[in-house]
């Protein structure tokens, strides 16, 4: 039997499939950007200025004239006024249709223009006296210029009408006020006269307060579902033994941990000595001090007689905490294993093997440590750095290779970026989350002062006085983010500059092209003491940590975004020395360039910078395009919508014990295939 061919598609549905309008429920959402008021009729005397409005009127006159250009004038009147109306483009048909003593209905923007208050191009409606108002605001979609309104509002108002809007959640779970789902969208849709046009435009009204509800359940829902599936999963219960290298640490430390992390790595070791999989994010300020707490767990799961890896997603952080760790860890008589792309050959294979074996303890590197060909013998906990680096795909394949005689690893992910908690809830709610809220002792603050770039000089010459006082400092150059040779030119030339302008001061180059032997060499010589000036680009961003360098330079600080300032500043204040931090940036700024740099003058609390970035940002961005949960969240906006999600929060738990069937069904109906992605 051949099938009938399918009836071609007309140039507005394929429109309309490409704004994914291709179901009823899509259609029911597709919200309106914006309402036209069409319920009332404006007297022409109160008109406002650039304010959309419907005005009636009877023509009094109707010609064409040419000033400057032929167009079409047309003077209407009411009882309390006139107005002129403009048509720039006109067919001979609309000089009839507005003929003197017509009624007219009208909308537009009024405005006061060269022959008094006029409305130029404005919606017009041929009525009688009486002719009905419309009960409804009248909706405007977004739409495209292939889909004219009319249609769009036609498919809209259908789709609403078949679309399977019935209701899952039980009685009495959704927060009081709130009308029920089909309600809420069809008074989204078609507005009574009586409804709030601010409240529905800025989405405080109820009927999106429901929608907002709804969406922020099903997230949530489905992230506790995951989370319940892992606690299903087995891991190897890691406890430190008596005498063994964790207790040896401890004491071996030079300092006294800090109570913050103190907590948080009883948090950890409480949750490694549980045979579930431990999956928990480690945040905390810049130089709070996160890789000790790391190191004290990779102890935990060594002394257990378990492999832990360790991943940063730079070579230059990897390294960095290969040092530090390599420092805390060889007296003890642990060797630790360094795996990244730029080792090779035979150093390469040996450290396979030594993973493959089980006899390397501690292996520690960049996302080479999970490239496929690194397998570990017996994995028992794996710690990866600035974690939100790594795209989901990354942290899947991650999880599922390093599964090791049917056990799960425990996951560690440490952050210097510390998320708000509305956010955690959202992008994290299927991790725990332990924050270390307190910076070591003996820290001076960092003094942030921002100068415009006429003031290089001076900043130049207050560095000359520094490192003769014996600073150390880093001069961070600027970013240019097409072109990395543009970059490297700029750290070059800022590399010959500085070393004329300091003559007898040994001056450094870093950069993102150096081989990575080069670049140790460079990082050894100057937290060596040895190099007074680092000028560097943003390869120094993460975990450099140098803590004699008290004097940081950020030039066309305009260029960066606040959370790599942040990060950038953090280099320094790692010591007892009082730290300053100067950024240099050329006007004009930018009203979110303007934030930032008033945000780095004002506060040096990493929390508190967090909250003003995602202020500037939005969450979407703040978190990175590749950690599009943002994609997720259609109709909520966390910051605005917290109180909604405290309460969707709140019900998750609830609904899924008692109503599983309904929070499968939420789920499905609220982000379909979506929700396998926060599984992830
Ligand atoms: N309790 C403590 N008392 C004193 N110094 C500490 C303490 N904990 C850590 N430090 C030191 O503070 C510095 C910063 O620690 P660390 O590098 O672990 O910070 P971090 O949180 O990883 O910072 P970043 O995110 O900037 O890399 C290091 O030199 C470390 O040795």
């Amino acid at each position: 039997m051949t099938m009938p061919p399918d009836k071609p598609k007309s140039a507005p549905q394929k429109a309309m499939e490409k704004l994914g309008l291709v179901r009823d429920i899509d259609l029911a959402l597709h919200l309106p950007l914006r309402y036209e008021d069409e319920t009332r009729i404006t007297p022409i005397a109160a008109l406002q200025d650039n304010e959309p409005a419907q005005v009636e009127g009877v023509v009094v006159d109707c010609q064409i004239e040419l000033r400057s250009r032929r167009q079409l004038l047309v003077r209407v009147k009411d009882e309390s006024g006139a107005l002129l109306l403009r048509f720039l483009h006109f067919y001979p048909s609309q000089q009839k249709q507005m003929a003197v003593g017509v009624r007219l209905r009208l909308r537009g923007e009024p405005r006061i223009g060269f022959f008094g208050r006029e409305m130029v191009h404005p919606v017009v409606k041929v009525v009688d006296e009486g002719t009905p108002l419309a009960q409804a605001l009248t909706p405007v979609y977004p739409a495209s210029a292939q889909l004219p309104q009319a249609y769009l509002r036609k498919a809209v108002a259908s789709g609403l009408a078949r679309a399977d809007l019935r209701e899952i959640l039980p009685a009495g779970v959704v927060p009081r006020g709130l009308p029920s789902l089909k309600d809420a969208l069809t008074c989204l849709h078609h507005p009574p006269p009586s409804a709030s046009l601010a409240a529905l435009e800025d989405h405080s009204h109820p009927a999106w307060q429901r929608l907002k509800f709804e969406e922020l359940l099903a997230q949530q829902l489905s992230q506790l579902q995951a989370q319940r599936e892992r606690a299903l999963l087995e891991a190897p219960a890691l406890r430190p033994g008596p005498g063994g290298l964790h207790e040896q640490l401890l004491a071996a430390l030079p300092f006294r941990l800090t109570g913050a992390q103190q907590r948080v790595a009883e948090e950890i070791a409480q949750d490694l000595a549980r045979p579930r999989p431990m999956h928990r994010l480690l945040q905390g300020d810049v130089g709070s001090g996160k890789t000790v707490v790391a190191a004290l767990a990779a102890a935990v799961a060594i002394d257990a007689g378990w492999q832990c890896a360790l991943m940063a997603p730079t070579e230059i952080l990897a390294e960095q905490h290969f040092r530090k760790l390599v420092g805390w860890l060889e007296p003890l008589g642990l060797q630790v294993a360094w795996i990244t792309g730029s080792v090779k050959g035979k150093a390469r294979q040996k450290m396979l093997d030594a993973a493959a074996s089980g006899e390397a303890r501690l292996v520690i590197g960049t996302h080479a440590v999970i490239e496929d060909k690194v397998r570990f013998a017996k994995l028992g906990l794996a710690i990866i750095d600035e974690q939100h680096r790594f795209g989901v795909a990354q942290r899947l394949a991650l999880r599922n290779k390093l599964k090791a005689m049917d056990l799960e690893p425990h996951l560690l992910m440490m952050s210097a970026t510390p998320i708000p908690r509305t956010l955690a809830m959202t992008y994290f709610a299927d991790l725990d989350v332990s924050t270390i809220d307190e910076l070591p002792p003996g820290r001076s603050p960092i003094v942030t002062k921002v100068f415009t770039e006429s003031k290089r000089h001076d900043v130049v010459d207050k560095i000359r006085g520094a490192v003769a006082d014996g600073a150390q400092v880093y001069w961070v150059c600027p970013l240019v983010e097409e072109s990395e040779a543009v970059d490297l030119r700029n750290a070059t030339e800022t590399h010959a500059e500085l070393s004329a302008a300091l003559p007898g001061a040994s001056v450094g180059l870093l950069h993102g092209r150096m081989s990575p032997g080069d670049k140790a060499a460079v990082m050894a010589q100057f937290s060596g003491g040895r190099m007074s000036v680092l000028v560097a680009t943003t390869v120094i961003e993460v975990g450099v940590d140098v803590p004699n360098a008290s004097l940081m330079v950020i030039e066309h600080a305009e260029r960066f975004g606040l959370a790599q300032l942040h990060q950038l500043r953090g280099r320094v204040g790692r010591g007892a020395k009082a730290s300053v931090c100067v950024l240099i940036y050329s006007p004009p700024l930018s009203d979110t360039g303007k934030a930032r740099l008033k945000a780095m003058a004002e506060t040096t609390d990493g929390f508190e910078i967090a909250r003003r970035d995602l202020d500037i940002r939005g969450p979407g961005e703040f978190m990175g395009s590749r950690q599009s949960g943002a994609e997720l969240l259609r109709f909520a906006d966390l910051q605005e919508d917290a109180p909604l999600l405290v309460a969707a929060r709140a019900l998750a738990p609830r609904l899924l014990d008692a109503h599983p069937e309904a929070a499968r069904r939420q789920v499905a109906r609220w982000l379909g295939t979506k929700a396998e992605f926060l599984k992830a």
